[in-house]
Protein backbone atom coordinates (compact mmCIF):
# COMPACT_ATOMS: atom_id res chain seq x y z
CA UNK A 1 0.00 0.00 0.00
CA UNK A 2 1.41 3.19 -0.99
CA UNK A 3 2.30 5.60 2.28
CA UNK A 4 1.58 9.45 3.03
CA UNK A 5 3.44 12.30 3.79
CA UNK A 6 2.62 15.40 4.93
CA UNK A 7 4.54 18.19 4.52
CA UNK A 8 3.72 21.53 6.25
CA UNK A 9 5.79 24.33 4.73
CA UNK A 10 7.58 23.69 1.29
CA UNK A 11 9.91 25.97 1.13
CA UNK A 12 13.41 25.14 0.28
CA UNK A 13 13.77 22.60 2.91
CA UNK A 14 9.90 21.01 2.76
CA UNK A 15 10.68 21.08 -1.25
CA UNK A 16 13.11 18.86 -0.22
CA UNK A 17 11.67 16.47 1.91
CA UNK A 18 8.55 16.21 -0.78
CA UNK A 19 11.07 15.02 -3.71
CA UNK A 20 12.78 12.79 -1.52
CA UNK A 21 9.11 10.78 -0.03
CA UNK A 22 7.85 11.47 -3.53
CA UNK A 23 10.68 9.94 -5.15
CA UNK A 24 10.94 7.13 -2.70
CA UNK A 25 7.12 6.04 -3.97
CA UNK A 26 5.05 8.41 -1.00
CA UNK A 27 2.08 9.90 -1.74
CA UNK A 28 3.03 13.48 -0.54
CA UNK A 29 0.40 16.28 0.59
CA UNK A 30 1.84 19.64 0.85
CA UNK A 31 0.43 22.76 2.81
CA UNK A 32 1.71 26.07 2.09
CA UNK A 33 -0.44 28.89 1.91
CA UNK A 34 2.45 30.78 -0.34
CA UNK A 35 0.91 31.01 -3.37
CA UNK A 36 4.70 29.84 -5.00
CA UNK A 37 4.32 27.49 -3.33
CA UNK A 38 3.96 24.54 -6.06
CA UNK A 39 5.57 26.35 -8.73
CA UNK A 40 8.79 26.58 -6.08
CA UNK A 41 8.01 22.70 -5.36
CA UNK A 42 7.63 21.75 -9.03
CA UNK A 43 10.77 23.09 -9.58
CA UNK A 44 12.30 21.76 -6.70
CA UNK A 45 10.57 18.17 -8.24
CA UNK A 46 12.07 18.72 -11.76
CA UNK A 47 15.86 18.95 -10.32
CA UNK A 48 15.63 15.66 -8.06
CA UNK A 49 14.77 13.98 -10.79
CA UNK A 50 17.15 14.63 -12.80
CA UNK A 51 19.93 14.13 -9.82
CA UNK A 52 18.32 11.33 -7.18
CA UNK A 53 18.19 8.46 -9.64
CA UNK A 54 21.33 9.09 -10.95
CA UNK A 55 23.00 7.63 -7.06
CA UNK A 56 21.55 4.61 -8.60
CA UNK A 57 22.18 1.21 -10.53
CA UNK A 58 19.02 0.40 -9.93
CA UNK A 59 15.33 1.91 -10.92
CA UNK A 60 13.35 3.75 -7.77
CA UNK A 61 10.26 2.88 -7.35
CA UNK A 62 7.58 4.40 -9.04
CA UNK A 63 6.50 7.87 -7.79
CA UNK A 64 3.69 8.48 -5.44
CA UNK A 65 1.08 11.31 -6.20
CA UNK A 66 1.73 14.76 -5.28
CA UNK A 67 -1.09 17.16 -3.75
CA UNK A 68 -1.64 20.33 -2.45
CA UNK A 69 -3.94 21.52 0.09
CA UNK A 70 -5.60 25.00 1.85
CA UNK A 71 -5.98 23.48 4.53
CA UNK A 72 -3.63 21.39 6.93
CA UNK A 73 -6.53 19.23 8.31
CA UNK A 74 -6.57 17.34 4.03
CA UNK A 75 -2.88 17.53 3.97
CA UNK A 76 -2.06 15.43 7.15
CA UNK A 77 -5.11 13.50 7.87
CA UNK A 78 -3.84 9.68 6.82
CA UNK A 79 -0.55 10.98 6.87
CA UNK A 80 2.64 8.31 8.03
CA UNK A 81 4.98 10.80 8.59
CA UNK A 82 3.80 14.83 8.71
CA UNK A 83 7.17 17.06 8.33
CA UNK A 84 7.09 20.41 9.43
CA UNK A 85 9.22 22.68 7.62
CA UNK A 86 8.11 26.25 8.45
CA UNK A 87 10.45 29.41 9.02
CA UNK A 88 12.69 28.92 11.83
CA UNK A 89 10.38 31.05 14.34
CA UNK A 90 9.22 29.81 18.02
CA UNK A 91 5.92 31.23 18.22
CA UNK A 92 5.14 30.27 14.29
CA UNK A 93 6.02 26.45 15.44
CA UNK A 94 4.30 26.37 18.40
CA UNK A 95 1.09 27.50 16.80
CA UNK A 96 1.93 24.50 13.64
CA UNK A 97 3.04 22.09 15.29
CA UNK A 98 -0.45 22.54 18.11
CA UNK A 99 -2.66 22.52 14.62
CA UNK A 100 -0.75 19.14 13.24
CA UNK A 101 -0.68 17.45 16.87
CA UNK A 102 -4.61 17.65 16.77
CA UNK A 103 -5.00 16.65 13.08
CA UNK A 104 -2.10 13.83 12.95
CA UNK A 105 -2.85 10.25 13.28
CA UNK A 106 -1.97 8.56 16.62
CA UNK A 107 1.05 7.00 14.76
CA UNK A 108 1.70 9.08 12.79
CA UNK A 109 5.53 10.44 13.22
CA UNK A 110 5.59 13.94 13.35
CA UNK A 111 8.91 15.51 12.74
CA UNK A 112 10.47 19.47 12.77
CA UNK A 113 13.08 20.42 10.48
CA UNK A 114 14.31 22.73 12.84
CA UNK A 115 17.98 23.68 12.61
CA UNK A 116 18.37 24.82 16.26
CA UNK A 117 15.37 24.35 18.65
CA UNK A 118 15.50 21.51 21.06
CA UNK A 119 11.98 19.06 20.88
CA UNK A 120 11.13 20.14 24.38
CA UNK A 121 11.28 23.88 22.97
CA UNK A 122 8.62 22.99 20.03
CA UNK A 123 5.65 22.19 20.97
CA UNK A 124 3.55 22.59 24.48
CA UNK A 125 2.91 19.52 26.89
CA UNK A 126 1.49 16.56 25.48
CA UNK A 127 2.84 17.23 22.02
CA UNK A 128 4.72 14.57 20.04
CA UNK A 129 7.18 15.95 18.25
CA UNK A 130 10.39 14.71 17.26
CA UNK A 131 13.58 17.05 15.44
CA UNK A 132 14.06 15.60 12.21
CA UNK A 133 16.75 17.69 10.65
CA UNK A 134 18.01 17.22 7.46
CA UNK A 135 20.70 18.48 5.30
CA UNK A 136 20.31 20.95 2.03
CA UNK A 137 19.33 19.61 -0.88
CA UNK A 138 16.95 17.18 1.33
CA UNK A 139 16.46 14.50 -2.06
CA UNK A 140 20.24 13.52 -2.26
CA UNK A 141 21.55 14.35 1.36
CA UNK A 142 21.19 11.45 3.46
CA UNK A 143 21.86 12.68 7.28
CA UNK A 144 18.72 13.08 9.18
CA UNK A 145 19.38 14.17 13.06
CA UNK A 146 16.99 13.09 14.97
CA UNK A 147 16.36 14.44 18.85
CA UNK A 148 13.76 13.53 20.94
CA UNK A 149 11.34 10.59 22.61
CA UNK A 150 13.32 7.24 22.20
CA UNK A 151 10.30 5.30 20.27
CA UNK A 152 9.42 7.51 18.43
CA UNK A 153 12.95 7.87 17.01
CA UNK A 154 13.35 4.55 16.26
CA UNK A 155 10.24 4.50 14.00
CA UNK A 156 11.53 7.64 12.31
CA UNK A 157 14.66 6.00 11.63
CA UNK A 158 13.10 3.00 9.87
CA UNK A 159 10.90 4.81 7.52
CA UNK A 160 14.48 7.20 6.86
CA UNK A 161 16.12 3.84 5.95
CA UNK A 162 13.31 3.44 3.40
CA UNK A 163 13.69 6.15 1.84
CA UNK A 164 17.98 6.11 1.85
CA UNK A 165 18.43 8.41 4.32
CA UNK A 166 20.89 7.97 6.98
CA UNK A 167 19.18 8.81 10.56
CA UNK A 168 21.92 9.62 13.16
CA UNK A 169 20.00 9.78 16.98
CA UNK A 170 21.40 12.50 19.18
CA UNK A 171 22.18 10.98 22.84
CA UNK A 172 20.54 13.91 24.52
CA UNK A 173 19.09 17.40 23.42
CA UNK A 174 21.12 20.48 22.50
CA UNK A 175 20.72 23.78 20.74
CA UNK A 176 21.51 22.69 17.50
CA UNK A 177 21.93 19.21 17.68
CA UNK A 178 25.23 17.84 16.20
CA UNK A 179 25.95 19.09 12.53
CA UNK A 180 25.08 22.69 13.13
CA UNK A 181 26.92 23.39 16.05
CA UNK A 182 29.76 21.92 14.08
CA UNK A 183 28.89 24.38 10.93
CA UNK A 184 28.25 27.48 13.25
CA UNK A 185 32.12 27.37 14.23
CA UNK A 186 32.99 26.95 10.99
CA UNK A 187 30.96 29.80 9.68
CA UNK A 188 31.66 32.12 12.63
CA UNK A 189 35.48 31.70 12.06
CA UNK A 190 34.71 32.28 7.92
CA UNK A 191 32.77 35.32 8.82
CA UNK A 192 35.86 36.73 11.30
CA UNK A 193 38.17 36.03 8.44
CA UNK A 194 36.34 38.24 5.78
CA UNK A 195 35.77 41.26 8.41
CA UNK A 196 39.81 41.17 9.00
CA UNK A 197 40.11 41.22 5.85
CA UNK A 198 42.32 38.28 5.81
CA UNK A 199 40.64 36.00 3.38
CA UNK A 200 37.88 36.83 0.55
CA UNK A 201 34.71 34.08 0.48
CA UNK A 202 36.56 32.23 -2.59
CA UNK A 203 39.69 32.28 -1.37
CA UNK A 204 37.83 30.30 2.52
CA UNK A 205 35.58 28.50 0.16
CA UNK A 206 38.87 27.00 -1.98
CA UNK A 207 40.78 26.30 1.06
CA UNK A 208 37.67 24.19 2.06
CA UNK A 209 37.06 22.37 -1.47
CA UNK A 210 40.71 21.75 -2.67
CA UNK A 211 41.55 20.31 0.94
CA UNK A 212 39.99 19.22 3.95
CA UNK A 213 36.47 19.57 2.23
CA UNK A 214 37.53 16.31 0.04
CA UNK A 215 38.48 14.83 3.18
CA UNK A 216 35.51 15.20 5.58
CA UNK A 217 33.25 13.83 3.04
CA UNK A 218 34.81 10.72 3.37
CA UNK A 219 36.12 10.30 6.46
CA UNK A 220 34.80 12.74 8.88
CA UNK A 221 36.73 14.71 11.26
CA UNK A 222 38.39 12.15 14.15
CA UNK A 223 39.36 9.19 11.52
CA UNK A 224 41.28 12.26 9.55
CA UNK A 225 43.00 13.10 12.45
CA UNK A 226 43.75 9.54 13.32
CA UNK A 227 45.50 9.13 10.33
CA UNK A 228 47.50 12.52 10.40
CA UNK A 229 48.78 11.18 13.96
CA UNK A 230 51.17 8.50 11.61
CA UNK A 231 51.67 5.19 12.76
CA UNK A 232 51.54 6.24 16.16
CA UNK A 233 47.72 7.42 15.84
CA UNK A 234 45.49 9.62 17.71
CA UNK A 235 47.62 10.21 21.22
CA UNK A 236 50.82 11.30 19.04
CA UNK A 237 47.91 13.45 17.13
CA UNK A 238 46.59 14.97 20.24
CA UNK A 239 50.51 15.71 21.35
CA UNK A 240 51.41 17.19 18.76
CA UNK A 241 48.80 20.04 17.73
CA UNK A 242 46.65 19.84 21.14
CA UNK A 243 49.20 23.10 22.48
CA UNK A 244 48.26 24.60 18.97
CA UNK A 245 44.59 25.23 20.31
CA UNK A 246 45.96 27.68 23.11
CA UNK A 247 47.49 29.51 20.49
CA UNK A 248 45.47 32.08 18.62
CA UNK A 249 44.67 30.33 15.97
CA UNK A 250 41.28 31.29 16.49
CA UNK A 251 38.42 33.65 17.29
CA UNK A 252 37.00 30.81 18.99
CA UNK A 253 39.39 30.51 22.34
CA UNK A 254 37.11 28.54 24.60
CA UNK A 255 38.86 25.14 24.54
CA UNK A 256 39.08 22.13 26.56
CA UNK A 257 41.93 21.86 28.55
CA UNK A 258 43.70 18.06 27.19
CA UNK A 259 43.57 16.47 31.11
CA UNK A 260 45.27 12.96 30.64
CA UNK A 261 41.23 12.13 31.05
CA UNK A 262 40.45 13.80 28.41
CA UNK A 263 43.17 12.83 26.18
CA UNK A 264 42.57 9.08 27.24
CA UNK A 265 38.40 9.58 26.02
CA UNK A 266 39.38 10.82 22.71
CA UNK A 267 42.08 8.16 21.86
CA UNK A 268 39.91 5.48 23.60
CA UNK A 269 37.03 6.37 21.46
CA UNK A 270 39.01 7.06 18.38
CA UNK A 271 40.40 3.34 18.91
CA UNK A 272 37.03 2.15 19.23
CA UNK A 273 35.81 3.42 16.11
CA UNK A 274 38.78 2.80 13.66
CA UNK A 275 41.02 0.42 15.78
CA UNK A 276 40.27 -2.40 13.45
CA UNK A 277 42.00 -1.07 10.73
CA UNK A 278 45.34 -0.65 10.40
CA UNK A 279 46.59 3.58 9.54
CA UNK A 280 47.50 1.98 5.70
CA UNK A 281 44.35 0.78 5.56
CA UNK A 282 42.64 3.42 6.74
CA UNK A 283 45.04 5.40 4.10
CA UNK A 284 43.74 3.19 1.02
CA UNK A 285 40.15 3.74 2.39
CA UNK A 286 40.73 7.14 1.93
CA UNK A 287 42.36 7.17 -1.02
CA UNK A 288 39.81 4.90 -2.71
CA UNK A 289 37.04 7.66 -1.28
CA UNK A 290 38.88 10.62 -2.42
CA UNK A 291 39.58 9.19 -6.41
CA UNK A 292 35.40 8.36 -6.16
CA UNK A 293 34.51 11.49 -4.91
CA UNK A 294 36.49 13.79 -7.29
CA UNK A 295 35.80 11.33 -10.40
CA UNK A 296 32.33 12.33 -9.54
CA UNK A 297 32.90 16.25 -9.84
CA UNK A 298 34.74 15.71 -13.18
CA UNK A 299 31.65 16.31 -15.04
CA UNK A 300 30.93 20.11 -13.36
CA UNK A 301 33.84 20.86 -13.16
CA UNK A 302 33.08 21.62 -9.84
CA UNK A 303 36.46 22.67 -7.24
CA UNK A 304 38.50 19.78 -8.09
CA UNK A 305 37.05 18.23 -10.49
CA UNK A 306 38.23 20.90 -12.52
CA UNK A 307 41.73 20.43 -11.58
CA UNK A 308 41.56 17.22 -12.59
CA UNK A 309 40.17 17.47 -16.03
CA UNK A 310 42.47 20.30 -17.16
CA UNK A 311 45.55 18.24 -16.13
CA UNK A 312 44.24 15.42 -17.54
CA UNK A 313 43.95 17.30 -20.98
CA UNK A 314 47.69 17.51 -20.64
CA UNK A 315 48.33 13.95 -20.52
CA UNK A 316 48.69 11.63 -23.07
CA UNK A 317 45.13 9.29 -23.91
CA UNK A 318 44.73 6.42 -21.55
CA UNK A 319 42.06 3.66 -22.40
CA UNK A 320 39.49 3.32 -19.63
CA UNK A 321 37.57 0.18 -18.04
CA UNK A 322 35.76 1.35 -15.35
CA UNK A 323 32.11 -0.18 -16.12
CA UNK A 324 29.79 -0.50 -12.80
CA UNK A 325 26.46 -2.90 -12.83
CA UNK A 326 22.49 -2.90 -13.52
CA UNK A 327 19.58 -4.40 -15.63
CA UNK A 328 17.21 -1.72 -14.84
CA UNK A 329 18.17 1.72 -14.33
CA UNK A 330 17.35 5.50 -15.25
CA UNK A 331 19.87 7.16 -17.39
CA UNK A 332 22.19 9.66 -15.22
CA UNK A 333 22.69 12.96 -16.97
CA UNK A 334 26.38 12.49 -16.87
CA UNK A 335 26.29 9.73 -19.47
CA UNK A 336 25.05 12.44 -21.71
CA UNK A 337 27.68 13.68 -24.68
CA UNK A 338 27.70 16.51 -26.90
CA UNK A 339 25.28 14.71 -29.93
CA UNK A 340 22.49 14.87 -26.70
CA UNK A 341 21.75 11.28 -26.22
CA UNK A 342 23.85 8.53 -23.85
CA UNK A 343 27.45 8.13 -24.71
CA UNK A 344 28.22 5.21 -27.06
CA UNK A 345 30.63 4.30 -23.95
CA UNK A 346 27.79 3.70 -21.72
CA UNK A 347 26.01 1.07 -23.86
CA UNK A 348 29.29 -0.68 -22.84
CA UNK A 349 28.87 -0.01 -19.64
CA UNK A 350 25.37 -0.85 -18.88
CA UNK A 351 26.07 -4.41 -20.74
CA UNK A 352 28.64 -5.04 -18.57
CA UNK A 353 26.21 -4.18 -15.57
CA UNK A 354 24.34 -6.64 -17.10
CA UNK A 355 27.10 -9.37 -17.03
CA UNK A 356 28.11 -8.68 -13.76
CA UNK A 357 24.34 -9.15 -12.66
CA UNK A 358 23.93 -12.27 -14.71
CA UNK A 359 27.53 -13.52 -13.38
CA UNK A 360 25.67 -13.17 -9.38
CA UNK A 361 23.01 -15.35 -10.68
CA UNK A 362 25.12 -18.00 -11.56
CA UNK A 363 26.69 -18.22 -8.49
CA UNK A 364 30.05 -16.70 -9.59
CA UNK A 365 29.15 -13.18 -6.79
CA UNK A 366 31.71 -11.40 -5.20
CA UNK A 367 32.57 -14.15 -2.50
CA UNK A 368 33.01 -16.52 -5.45
CA UNK A 369 35.74 -14.20 -6.71
CA UNK A 370 37.45 -13.82 -3.82
CA UNK A 371 37.80 -17.39 -3.72
CA UNK A 372 39.76 -17.09 -6.53
CA UNK A 373 37.61 -17.38 -9.98
CA UNK A 374 36.04 -15.31 -12.05
CA UNK A 375 34.86 -14.63 -15.78
CA UNK A 376 36.88 -12.44 -18.15
CA UNK A 377 35.70 -11.11 -21.31
CA UNK A 378 37.13 -11.50 -24.80
CA UNK A 379 35.41 -10.11 -27.33
CA UNK A 380 32.42 -7.62 -27.15
CA UNK A 381 29.97 -7.23 -30.19
CA UNK A 382 27.99 -3.45 -30.27
CA UNK A 383 24.85 -2.91 -32.25
CA UNK A 384 24.05 0.89 -31.49
CA UNK A 385 20.30 0.73 -32.97
CA UNK A 386 18.59 3.61 -31.44
CA UNK A 387 19.25 7.29 -28.85
CA UNK A 388 18.49 6.81 -25.55
CA UNK A 389 18.47 10.03 -23.43
CA UNK A 390 18.93 11.23 -19.54
CA UNK A 391 16.12 10.51 -17.08
CA UNK A 392 15.03 7.79 -20.19
CA UNK A 393 14.80 4.13 -18.28
CA UNK A 394 16.90 1.07 -19.80
CA UNK A 395 16.40 -2.47 -19.09
CA UNK A 396 18.44 -5.44 -19.78
CA UNK A 397 17.73 -8.81 -21.18
CA UNK A 398 20.35 -11.41 -21.12
CA UNK A 399 19.90 -14.71 -23.42
CA UNK A 400 22.89 -17.61 -23.12
CA UNK A 401 23.98 -18.43 -26.67
CA UNK A 402 26.49 -21.05 -24.95
CA UNK A 403 27.53 -22.10 -21.59
CA UNK A 404 29.76 -25.29 -21.33
CA UNK A 405 33.18 -25.70 -19.98
CA UNK A 406 35.86 -22.49 -19.93
CA UNK A 407 33.10 -20.53 -22.26
CA UNK A 408 30.46 -18.08 -21.35
CA UNK A 409 29.08 -16.84 -24.21
CA UNK A 410 26.37 -13.96 -24.05
CA UNK A 411 23.75 -11.96 -25.66
CA UNK A 412 22.17 -8.73 -24.07
CA UNK A 413 19.54 -6.73 -25.46
CA UNK A 414 19.50 -3.02 -23.96
CA UNK A 415 15.38 -1.74 -23.91
CA UNK A 416 13.49 1.37 -23.71
CA UNK A 417 10.76 1.88 -21.58
CA UNK A 418 8.43 1.59 -24.53
CA UNK A 419 10.15 -1.70 -25.42
CA UNK A 420 12.63 -0.30 -28.40
CA UNK A 421 15.75 -2.25 -28.93
CA UNK A 422 18.04 0.25 -28.26
CA UNK A 423 21.31 -1.99 -28.52
CA UNK A 424 22.42 -5.02 -28.80
CA UNK A 425 25.52 -6.48 -27.34
CA UNK A 426 27.28 -9.81 -28.02
CA UNK A 427 29.75 -10.81 -25.55
CA UNK A 428 32.62 -14.08 -24.79
CA UNK A 429 33.60 -14.42 -21.51
CA UNK A 430 35.98 -17.71 -20.23
CA UNK A 431 35.94 -18.71 -16.51
CA UNK A 432 39.76 -18.02 -15.36
CA UNK A 433 41.95 -19.31 -12.35
CA UNK A 434 42.11 -15.61 -10.68
CA UNK A 435 45.63 -17.36 -8.77
CA UNK A 436 47.31 -18.25 -12.67
CA UNK A 437 45.02 -15.55 -14.44
CA UNK A 438 44.80 -18.26 -17.01
CA UNK A 439 41.26 -19.49 -18.42
CA UNK A 440 40.44 -23.14 -15.91
CA UNK A 441 36.72 -24.90 -15.69
CA UNK A 442 34.42 -23.02 -13.84
CA UNK A 443 33.22 -24.63 -9.82
CA UNK A 444 30.58 -27.57 -10.30
CA UNK A 445 27.52 -25.12 -8.58
CA UNK A 446 28.66 -22.51 -11.11
CA UNK A 447 29.12 -24.53 -14.43
CA UNK A 448 25.47 -26.23 -13.31
CA UNK A 449 23.83 -23.15 -12.99
CA UNK A 450 24.72 -21.80 -16.03
CA UNK A 451 24.29 -24.88 -17.57
CA UNK A 452 20.75 -24.66 -16.52
CA UNK A 453 20.37 -21.09 -18.16
CA UNK A 454 22.07 -22.52 -21.43
CA UNK A 455 19.54 -25.44 -21.50
CA UNK A 456 16.93 -23.53 -21.08
CA UNK A 457 17.44 -20.85 -23.65
CA UNK A 458 18.68 -23.60 -26.31
CA UNK A 459 15.01 -23.57 -28.02
CA UNK A 460 14.75 -19.66 -28.62
CA UNK A 461 15.58 -18.37 -31.84
CA UNK A 462 19.20 -17.38 -32.69
CA UNK A 463 18.93 -13.24 -31.64
CA UNK A 464 18.98 -10.79 -35.27
CA UNK A 465 23.12 -9.90 -35.44
CA UNK A 466 24.61 -12.69 -33.68
CA UNK A 467 28.12 -13.65 -34.85
CA UNK A 468 27.99 -10.23 -37.33
CA UNK A 469 31.59 -8.78 -38.68
CA UNK A 470 31.39 -4.90 -38.31
CA UNK A 471 29.70 -3.68 -41.07
CA UNK A 472 27.57 -6.52 -41.80
CA UNK A 473 23.81 -5.44 -41.59
CA UNK A 474 22.67 -9.23 -41.43
N1 LIG B 1 17.51 26.26 4.45
C1 LIG B 1 18.33 25.39 5.02
O1 LIG B 1 19.51 25.26 4.63
C2 LIG B 1 17.84 24.51 6.10
C3 LIG B 1 16.70 24.83 6.86
N2 LIG B 1 16.26 23.98 7.82
C4 LIG B 1 15.08 24.29 8.63
O2 LIG B 1 13.90 24.06 7.83
C5 LIG B 1 12.86 24.96 8.23
C6 LIG B 1 12.38 25.69 6.99
O3 LIG B 1 13.45 26.41 6.43
P1 LIG B 1 13.48 26.78 4.88
O4 LIG B 1 12.84 25.75 4.08
O5 LIG B 1 14.89 27.18 4.61
O6 LIG B 1 12.56 28.08 4.86
P2 LIG B 1 11.77 28.72 3.63
O7 LIG B 1 11.54 30.12 3.98
O8 LIG B 1 12.44 28.38 2.33
O9 LIG B 1 10.38 27.92 3.65
C7 LIG B 1 9.43 28.05 4.66
C8 LIG B 1 8.06 27.79 4.05
O10 LIG B 1 7.10 27.72 5.08
C9 LIG B 1 5.92 28.35 4.60
N3 LIG B 1 5.08 28.72 5.72
C10 LIG B 1 5.11 29.85 6.47
N4 LIG B 1 4.16 29.80 7.40
C11 LIG B 1 3.52 28.61 7.27
C12 LIG B 1 2.45 27.97 7.95
N5 LIG B 1 1.83 28.58 8.98
N6 LIG B 1 2.05 26.75 7.54
C13 LIG B 1 2.65 26.14 6.50
N7 LIG B 1 3.66 26.71 5.82
C14 LIG B 1 4.09 27.93 6.21
C15 LIG B 1 6.42 29.49 3.77
O11 LIG B 1 5.43 29.94 2.85
C16 LIG B 1 7.61 28.88 3.08
O12 LIG B 1 7.27 28.30 1.83
C17 LIG B 1 13.46 25.85 9.30
O13 LIG B 1 13.10 25.36 10.56
C18 LIG B 1 14.98 25.74 9.08
O14 LIG B 1 15.72 25.92 10.25
C19 LIG B 1 16.87 22.77 8.05
C20 LIG B 1 17.97 22.39 7.31
C21 LIG B 1 18.58 23.26 6.34
C1 LIG C 1 22.18 27.21 7.75
N1 LIG C 1 21.44 26.13 8.42
C2 LIG C 1 21.66 26.26 9.84
C3 LIG C 1 20.02 26.32 8.12
C4 LIG C 1 21.96 24.87 7.86
C5 LIG C 1 21.32 23.61 8.29
O1 LIG C 1 20.51 23.53 9.18
C6 LIG C 1 21.76 22.33 7.62
C7 LIG C 1 22.36 22.43 6.25
O2 LIG C 1 21.75 21.97 5.27
O3 LIG C 1 23.49 22.93 6.13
Amino acid sequence: MTRKAAIIGGGVIGGGWAARFLLNGWDVAVFDPDPEARRKIDEVLANARRALPALYDKALPPEGNLSYHSDLHAAVAGALWVQESVPERLDLKHRVHDAITRAADAEAVIGSSTSGFRPSQLTAEGARVIVAHPFNPVYLLPLVELVGEAGHCARAAEMLHEIGMSPLTLRKEIDAHIADRLLEAVWRESLWLVKDGIATTEEIDEAIRMGFGLRWAQMGLFETYRIAGGEAGMKHFLAQFGPALQWPWTKLMDVPEFTPELVDLIAGQSEAQSGHLSIRDLERLRDDNLVGMMRALRKSGSGAGGTITAHEAALPDAASADLPVTVDRVIPQSWTDYNGHMNEAHYVEVSCQATDRFMEMIGADAAYVAAGGSYFTVENHVRYLAEMRAGGRVTVTTQVLAGAGKKMHLFHRLLMADGTLAATVETLLLHVDMATRRSAPPSTEVAGALGRFAEAHAGLPKPKGVGLAVGHRG
